[in-house]
């Protein structure tokens, strides 16, 4: 099934209730299933990572299947490592392709008995919980995925003896770390990041209330359609100035994009400013998620893109470096790799767009979306979205753009 996503040549004017962060979620449902579910939280995420994680820590079965959730994995992993009793944890073919080693290793340095079902490495495992904590400093590196650290955070005051994580190398996705510290203090728990070392003492998570905040990895394609679209006026609700989520990034990264953000205890009002730079340097390594709607943005406005921090990106949902050269070259632009380095080289765009596939990867389709507002525009497999945003098609649709299913 593909959508036919209509040009969309009218003033960009409204105001979405936008889906809530998984990532906030994913790590509250953690928290509460940790605390002995004393949490009281509010404005859980309706995304599909968030669903199969509350369920399956409600089920507490013996096959746990994340299908296509990078966190789900790595945090329920963790939980198993501590409550588990050779219970399996497996997903999708593409999760069984997503690196665990670095988690793994640390889980069993604690204590814990995990057995690779399949290829070393990677999902599926077969889990059971530390009985003897083996020691409380565990050395990990960064560069890899936050989600090993997070997951590791997370059940650290858990432990007997506590842990120290010892940072080995640079720390990518380092907001999300942050958040889960941050999301962690909330209810209760403590912890020292001094250095390269994260300590947290044993102790226990208190009981307390929350609600998840909009999700700024969502709000990127809004901003997208704002910069593309004509004289943009729209109010994105649940978003706030003093966010947790490092995807917050977007309403700087856009103001070179033409689009100035305000905020009032409501949301956030993106609004159209026309100035726009010729050239733009960015280092994504804070904020992979927000890589390819900035490249497609750049692309339709023509707008060169020297990015940096783009390595995490590969092992994603799909390969989305990979991904982002197929599918650029559909809107006349090109992706250069050099090294650590990759430039986007816009183009001609073209009088009709070729379908843009999707790889099983939300942020392709999502970010690909916003092109709406220069051309009409298809979208393989557009239900690729329920991963974190299940109603983004019904929201489009909202501020008056026209979907056909063809
Ligand atoms: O902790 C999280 O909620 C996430 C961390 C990031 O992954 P990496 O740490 O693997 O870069 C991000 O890409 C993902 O969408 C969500
Ligand atoms: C990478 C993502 O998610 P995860 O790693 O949790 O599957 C994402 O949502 O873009």
């Amino acid at each position: 099934m593909k959508y036919l996503v209509k040009k969309f040549d009218q003033h960009l004017h409204g105001t979405v209730q936008l889906t809530s962060s998984k990532s906030e979620s994913n790590r509250a449902l953690l928290i509460n299933a940790l605390s002995g579910n004393q949490l009281q939280l509010h404005n859980l995420s309706a995304a599909r990572d968030t669903q199969t994680m509350e369920r399956l820590l409600k089920e507490s079965g013996e096959v746990w299947d994340v299908l296509d959730a990078g966190t789900t994995m790595r945090f329920c992993t963790a939980f198993l490592a501590i409550k588990g009793s050779g219970q399996t944890i497996t997903g999708t073919p593409r999760m069984c392709q997503r690196p665990i080693g670095v988690l793994v290793g640390a889980l069993r340095k604690l204590g814990a008995t995990i057995e690779y079902l399949g290829e070393d490495g990677y999902p599926p495992l077969k889990i059971s919980g530390i009985k003897d904590q083996q020691t409380s400093l565990i050395e990990i590196p960064g560069n890899i995925s936050s989600q090993f650290i997070s997951a590791l955070l997370m059940i650290g005051p858990s432990l007997p003896d506590g842990l120290t994580l010892r940072l080995t190398t640079e720390v990518f996705s380092k907001p999300y770390i942050e958040m889960t510290l941050d999301l962690m203090r909330r209810f209760g728990v403590e912890s020292l990041w001094e250095g390269n070392e994260i300590k947290i003492a044993p102790q226990a998570y208190s009981s307390g209330a929350y609600t998840i905040e909009s999700d700024w990895s969502g709000a990127s394609y809004w901003y997208s359609l704002a910069a593309l679209g004509m004289n943009s006026e729209l109010t994105l609700l649940g978003l706030r100035s003093e966010s947790l989520q490092g995807d917050q990034e977007i309403a700087t990264i856009m103001e070179k994009l033409g689009i100035k953000t305000t905020y009032d205890n409501k949301g956030a009002t993106l609004t159209q400013t026309g100035e726009v730079a010729g050239e733009i340097e960015i280092n994504f390594k804070t904020c992979p998620d927000l890589a390819q709607t900035v490249m497609v943005t750049a692309a339709a406005k023509g707008v060169t893109l020297k990015m940096t921090g783009l390595e995490s990106l590969r092992i994603k949902e799909t390969d989305r470096i990979a991904a982002m050269q197929n599918e650029l070259r559909k809107l006349g632009a090109s992706l250069i790799e050099e090294g650590s380095t990759w430039t986007m080289i816009p183009g001609t765009l073209p009088v009709t767009v070729e379908t843009i596939d999707t790889y099983d990867d939300h942020r392709m389709a999502m970010a690909f979306a916003p092109y709406c507002a220069i051309n009409d525009i298809t979208i393989d497999d557009p239900s690729v979205v329920q991963k974190s945003y299940p109603d983004f098609w019904k929201d489009f649709q909202s501020v008056g753009i026209v979907i056909e299913q063809i």
